[in-house]
């Protein structure tokens, strides 16, 4: 693969100054941008609520020491999230020690625990310094019947409890329903109205079991938008794909909270993933995204929680998965190369990351090829180019070239053009002058140009 730089028209391939005037007009309408109109919409101001050291701990695979708590901690609060919410300090003794230890460190993010709606847990919470307490109970039938067995007056009765006792330490408090999603709607709206009166920071609304769908979580938060005028939080689980898609359309409805984790470590296959949403609303708001964050620490950051959980970075990860900036096919090829717009709506080089355009493939095209022509500053008209980009994708149908089979494919191509051993379209004569390269470098064990000494 190519190393391509930033927007450079590295070929100016079929470029005229009118059409990159063109195309620049056409860059600067961003269609994914949210429209004036949405008067509601908070895509491009909201909160991070990062969770991977609250949900992300409830991951099957997740063990995380006091070190490498603080270590993540630090990570996100350089990558610029504005909470880090903790496991709750009841859950044992050293998940309280770690909360205080977080505590301490004087992030600029603020520092949350995610508490039962229990008068026991907020009274453990309180004092570890936290800045506030994220309080949680189930609503719907299953969890009241099947969890912790009390009916929604109950329910409403401790959350003014607990929130009032909170709020009298002088910190946040979000009162939040799990399972909101199928919890009935008179239930939630009265829940959420009473607590907003009492001066709750924060409402949360949770898609514990990942069933909601964009337009459920529209209208969800968009009508409780209407019944409090607290903020708004939104918990996404993503058990059929939908976390970044409704944490998106949950900040167009005017939540102003989105929950993450790293990776989107969770209960079972997690929640939104913190990479993903920034993708997302990079696309939105680039300006905005990179003003807020710190974006090229996200690959550093992913790598950390990766390596805590000992799990790989997904091949199809936004941002950071391997291939994420890399271009194959020809068509594609040719106009990033002219202009890297065409086929990217994330620029790698915001993520401290390069774009790549692989090419040792029966799918390449001349103009990609004359890229590397170029790169490797070899002398070839562009009839010579397309001759030797045939020669490629007939090695390329029986295996992948790699880089290094490419360039000597194309020096080989180059020095027997130019001392006129070759003529255009001579698909046998190139290939016994190839095998003769490869038989002397593999009698001479050279290995200079990148060249891999294979048998012919
Ligand atoms: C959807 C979510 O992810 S919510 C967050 C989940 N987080 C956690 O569970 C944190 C880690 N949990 C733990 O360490 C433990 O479960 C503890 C310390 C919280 C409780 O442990 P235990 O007392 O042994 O109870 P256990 O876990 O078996 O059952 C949960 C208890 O909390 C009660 N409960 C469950 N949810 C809630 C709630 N939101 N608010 C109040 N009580 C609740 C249940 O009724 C049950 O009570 P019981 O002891 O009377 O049966
Ligand atoms: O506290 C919340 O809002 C969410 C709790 C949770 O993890 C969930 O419901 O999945
Ligand atoms: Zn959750």
């Amino acid at each position: 693969m190519v190393p391509v730089g930033e927007t450079r028209p590295i070929n100016g391939v079929n470029g005229t100054s009118a059409n990159q005037v063109q195309a620049t007009q056409q860059q600067q309408r961003n269609p994914y941008a949210p429209r004036y109109a949405d008067f509601l919409s908070n895509v491009s101001n909201f909160k991070i609520i990062e969770s991977t050291l609250r949900e992300g701990e409830q991951f099957a695979n997740a063990f995380f020491d006091t070190k490498t708590k603080i270590a993540i901690a630090k990570a996100l609060d350089a990558f610029g999230v504005d909470y880090i919410e903790l496991t709750s300090p009841a859950a044992s003794e050293q998940s309280r020690l770690d909360c205080e230890a977080i505590c301490k460190l004087g992030l600029k993010a603020k520092i949350l625990t995610h508490i039962r709606c229990h008068m026991d847990d907020a009274r453990i919470a309180v004092e570890t310094g936290v800045d506030g307490v994220d309080v949680v109970i189930g609503t719907s039938s299953f969890l009241r019947e099947f969890s912790h067995g009390k009916d929604m007056n109950y329910i409403t009765k401790t959350a003014i409890e607990v929130i009032t006792f909170v709020k009298s330490k002088g910190i946040e408090v979000r009162f939040s329903s799990e399972d909101s999603f199928r919890s009935d709607l008179v239930d939630l709206l009265s829940i959420y109205q009473t607590v907003d009166k009492i001066g709750v920071n924060r409402v949360g609304i949770a898609d514990t079991v990942g069933c909601a769908n964009p337009r459920q979580v529209y209208d969800l938060v968009r009508t409780l938008r209407g019944v409090v005028g607290c903020d708004i939080e939104i918990h996404l689980h993503n058990d059929t794909g939908m976390a970044i898609a409704n944490a998106y359309t949950a900040l167009e409805a005017g939540a102003t909270h989105i929950d993450t984790s790293v990776l989107g470590i969770g209960e079972r296959v997690g929640i939104t993933p913190l990479g993903g949403l920034v993708a997302c609303l990079y696309a939105a708001n680039p300006e905005y995204v990179k003003a807020k964050y710190n974006l090229p620490m996200l690959r550093e950051i992913e790598n950390l929680v990766a390596e805590a959980v000992e799990v790989n970075i997904p091949f199809m990860n936004p941002i950071t998965g391997y291939c994420a900036f890399t271009h194959k096919a020809g068509i594609h090829a040719k106009a990033i190369l002219n202009n890297p717009s065409t086929y990217e709506i994330l620029k790698p080089e915001d993520f401290g990351l390069t774009r790549y355009v692989s090419i040792g493939h029966r799918l390449t095209g001349w103009n990609a090829v004359k890229s590397r022509v170029e790169q490797l500053r070899l002398d070839l008209t562009d009839d010579q180019i397309k001759d030797a980009t045939t020669k490629i994708k007939e090695l390329a149908d029986v295996r992948t070239q790699s880089m290094e089979d490419v360039d000597t494919v194309l020096r080989v191509y180059h020095s027997a053009v130019i001392s006129g051993e070759l003529k255009l379209g001579d698909s046998r004569g190139f290939d016994l002058l190839l095998k003769r390269h490869r038989d002397s470098s593999v009698s001479r064990g050279d290995l200079t140009n990148g060249t891999v000494p294979v048998a012919a």
